[in-house]
């Protein structure tokens, strides 16, 4: 199977997916909710570099959302999505039902640990790596890759799914890819369909306040509070609420001690916050 030599196959249950697999080479998995932008297609031209036929799923898991959440409102768009995969090579698109793939409630969960799952996103969103971690574990087992793709973007979630991988000993290699831009700094996003132009300008502040924390990440002149506490600030004055701006280690995404910002540490900054009624997130390593 290939991209280029086959027709992209829309597959919506399990059934047809584990048949068009059948006595192929184990796939390259891209999970998604859809509503596609270029930073998902940069994931699929990742995952092509593996070899193997390339799975695209799209699925919006309501495990993963809060009742307040977005979930009624999240843009579904398979037309236009599969649209823009066919001419990436995109080998099927498994875009089950929720019936499909939840046929009974899911009470079989897939918690992860509470020291890397209740920070930051998990903090702010209760239970959000729980309903990630059961519907990706549920989608690595329809789709039985022998490498799954995600982004960067999304940085704790790449770690929580790097974890379970490991702690479950599942014979995947999780690959994680930059993240996509706009020619202005914002990290692409679905969610930022949600902007009003007004607030579409203003976005970029997001990915600035970032840029000054690591800015200030090894000068210890700053207390890491100062440092967070004068990103918050300059966000709040643009007229974003933030969730958080922090500066964290990479291996676990705690605080940095000031003698590891000097050190040399390899660090994070992380931010999340709403503008208007949209909530963003994204992230620079530094
Ligand atoms: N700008 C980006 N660059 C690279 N990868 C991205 C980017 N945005 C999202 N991804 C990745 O695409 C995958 C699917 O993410 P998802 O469908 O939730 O898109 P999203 O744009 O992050 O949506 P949302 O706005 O709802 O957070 C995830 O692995 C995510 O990290
Ligand atoms: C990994 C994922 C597809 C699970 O629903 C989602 O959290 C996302 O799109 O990042
Ligand atoms: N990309 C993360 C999915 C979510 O916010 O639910």
């Amino acid at each position: 199977m290939s991209g280029e030599e086959f027709p992209m196959r829309v597959i919506h249950t399990l059934a047809e997916l584990r048949a068009a697999l059948a006595d192929q080479p184990r796939p390259v998995f891209v999970p998604t909710m859809g509503n596609l932008h270029a930073g998902h297609l940069s994931l699929v031209r990742e995952a092509r570099r593996h070899g193997g036929p390339v799975v695209v799923s799209i699925f919006v898991n309501r495990l993963q959302f809060l009742p307040h959440e977005d979930f009624d409102q999240y843009p579904r768009t398979l037309e236009r999505d599969c649209a823009l995969l066919e001419p990436e090579g995109c080998d099927i698109v498994f875009a089950p039902s929720e019936r499909e793939l939840y046929p009974q409630p899911q009470s079989y969960k897939v918690a992860p640990p509470p020291a890397l799952a209740d920070l930051l996103e998990g903090h702010f969103r209760p239970g959000f790596f729980t309903g990630v971690c059961t519907v990706v574990m549920k989608l690595f087992q329809c789709v039985q890759p022998s490498v799954a793709v995600f982004g960067q973007k999304d940085y704790q979630q790449l770690q929580v799914i790097q974890g379970m991988v490991e702690q479950f000993a599942m014979p995947i290699r999780v690959v994680g890819a930059p993240t996509v831009r706009a020619e202005d700094g914002l990290a692409l996003s679905s969610r930022n369909g949600y902007l009003g132009a007004q607030e579409r300008e203003e976005a970029i502040a997001l990915s600035t306040a970032l840029r000054e924390l690591a800015h200030g990440a090894r000068d210890v002149t700053q207390s890491l509070a100062e440092l967070e506490a004068a990103a918050d600030q300059a966000l709040r004055s643009r007229g974003w609420a933030p969730d958080y701006l922090t500066l964290r280690r990479r291996s676990d995404l705690l605080p940095p001690t000031d003698a590891q910002r000097v050190a040399g540490e390899p660090l994070v900054a992380l931010g999340a916050a709403r503008l208007g009624a949209t909530r963003l997130i994204d992230n620079l390593e530094c």
